[in-house]
């Protein structure tokens, strides 16, 4: 699986300590991250994380990128409700290429305490087929 890992300034502490609990799950994965938190997130647990940019220079859109070409699995995006971001455009674009590929997306802990079960369950089901689906799309 290709996971993202992205968390705006102040939910990073929060993305940090989803990361050190569940390091056994995240390390089976290959796993991507925005500039900052992929490096806070790599110095807390020692994960090998492939960073982009940060995120107002263009990270969530190449993570969007990568989505865009059947290449993301599942997206980890703790938002921060409570703070106006320079590239609210990118965000939003972000959340809406997972809802226009079916990626699932947890922008908040309670999500991805949900989604990480599911990850370790191997509830993967819909993945096979979305990217079939996807790929009737292409073009
Ligand atoms: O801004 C971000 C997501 O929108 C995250 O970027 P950083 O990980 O570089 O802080």
């Amino acid at each position: 699986m290709n996971i993202a890992l992205i968390a705006h300034d102040h939910k990073k502490d929060d993305l940090v300590a989803f990361a050190v609990a569940y390091k056994s799950i995240f390390e089976e994965h290959n796993l991507f991250a925005t500039g900052t938190t992929g490096l806070r997130i790599m110095e807390a647990t020692g994960l090998s994380i492939e960073r982009f940019k940060s995120g107002p220079l263009g990270g969530d859109q190449e993570i969007g990128s990568l989505i865009a070409k059947n290449q993301m699995d599942i997206i980890f995006f703790f938002r921060d409700p409570l703070t106006a971001q320079p590239h609210e455009p990118d965000v939003t674009a972000l959340v809406r290429l997972c809802d226009v590929y079916s990626i699932p997306l947890a922008t908040n802990m309670g999500t991805a305490e949900m989604l990480i079960r599911g990850l370790k369950e191997g509830l993967l089901e819909w993945r096979e087929l979305r990217k079939s689906k996807n790929g009737e799309n292409n073009g």
